[in-house]
């Protein structure tokens, strides 16, 4: 995680000068949907630990700012409540669950309720060892459940024993963990829906989404949750770029705390970002509106930078602006 904030505030930017920016345009379009900006709410589980109405808050905030929002597996309100009040795209987030049913009625549900595309999380076969989950015992609230999964027997309230975490045993019961490239056809087969995969660290495996037929990868170290010590996004998504060659779109997350970072991560080649920590903690401090403030700064910060820099469109973001 801090590995992740480093990388960003390690590059420095390089200003061109006397160029028309009167008017900066952050608007984008990606995988169909237009955009204020080229930001999304990265897929985080339970938004009702942050706020009591959750996900549909997260929704209205989000539409209102005019980004996406990547809705999580374990999203605590349903895919059509948080449908009914979002302004703006939604994809739905999945984790490969062993119930293939299970899954295959989740898509079905994110067609009808509207949702533009899927992500598939790749890089959390298992949960990862997160030793301060294991310390308090980690449970959810009893009043707090995976809202589309009807898992009668997630258990997730278990009464927080020590050196365990409800999370982590959840995914190890729901979660299959033998899935490989080949059984991303079975996938490709099921939905006309556009396939990103998220957690790709490396050019092999960029490589591989785009031949599995995948329409866009997330460069992602999930935040620095998973693999304690993996490479920081910001750097693997130098090679996941030059790899990709443009065939399809890359995507960023870990550690977007400014519009200038928005920015650096365009410059590296990303065409959009996702923020994850801040929509919780925006959410938790002002629900909705919390949500929609927070994207507008990250806004206003990437409109300065564009003008600051002298790249007043999107397109002028190249690695030129990068010193
Ligand atoms: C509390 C929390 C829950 C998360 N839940 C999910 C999840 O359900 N699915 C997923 O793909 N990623 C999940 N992530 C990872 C985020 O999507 C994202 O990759 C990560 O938070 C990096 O962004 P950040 O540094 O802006 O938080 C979660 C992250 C956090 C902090
Ligand atoms: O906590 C996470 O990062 C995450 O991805 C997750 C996985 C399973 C259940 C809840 C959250």
């Amino acid at each position: 995680m801090d590995a992740n904030r480093t990388a960003f505030d390690a590059v420095r930017l390089r200003p061109r000068v006397l160029v028309d920016v009167a008017e900066p345009d952050p608007a984008v379009r990606l995988i169909g949907s237009g955009l204020s900006v080229p930001v999304g709410v990265a897929p985080t589980a339970y938004h009702r630990m942050a706020h009591p109405d959750g996900e549909v808050e997260t929704a209205r905030g989000t539409g209102v700012a005019g980004a996406l929002f990547v809705v999580s597996t374990f999203a605590s309100r349903t895919l059509e409540d948080i449908a009914a009040s979002a302004a703006g795209p939604l994809w739905l987030q999945l984790y490969w669950l062993r119930d293939r049913a299970k899954l295959t009625r989740l898509v079905r549900r994110a067609e009808a309720a509207g949702f533009s595309a899927l992500v598939l999380t790749v890089d959390t076969p298992h949960l990862g060892l997160r030793r301060r989950d294991l310390r308090n015992g980690f449970a959810l609230d009893p009043e707090l459940a995976p809202a589309n999964l009807d898992d009668q027997d997630a258990n997730l309230q278990h009464q927080g024993r020590d050196g365990e975490s409800a999370l982590a045993r959840h995914a190890a019961q729901a979660f299959d963990a033998s899935i490989t490239w080949a059984d991303l056809a079975w996938l490709r087969g099921l939905t006309t829906l556009p396939i990103l995969l998220k957690g790709v660290l490396t050019a092999e495996d960029a490589l591989l989404a785009v031949e599995s037929e995948m329409n866009g990868v997330i460069v992602s170290n999930h935040g620095g949750r998973q693999l304690d010590g993996a490479v920081p996004s910001l750097v693997a998504l130098r090679e996941v770029v030059a790899a990709v060659g443009g065939r399809i779109p890359v995507l960023v997350d870990g550690s977007v705390r400014s519009g200038r970072d928005v920015f650096v991560a365009l410059a590296l080649g990303a065409r959009a970002v996702l923020v994850g920590r801040p929509v919780l903690w925006s959410l938790a401090v002002g629900g909705g509106d919390g949500v929609a403030d927070m994207l507008r700064l990250l806004t206003r910060e990437f409109v300065q930078t564009m003008a600051l820099t002298g790249r007043p469109r999107v397109a002028d973001i190249d690695d030129s602006a990068i010193a």
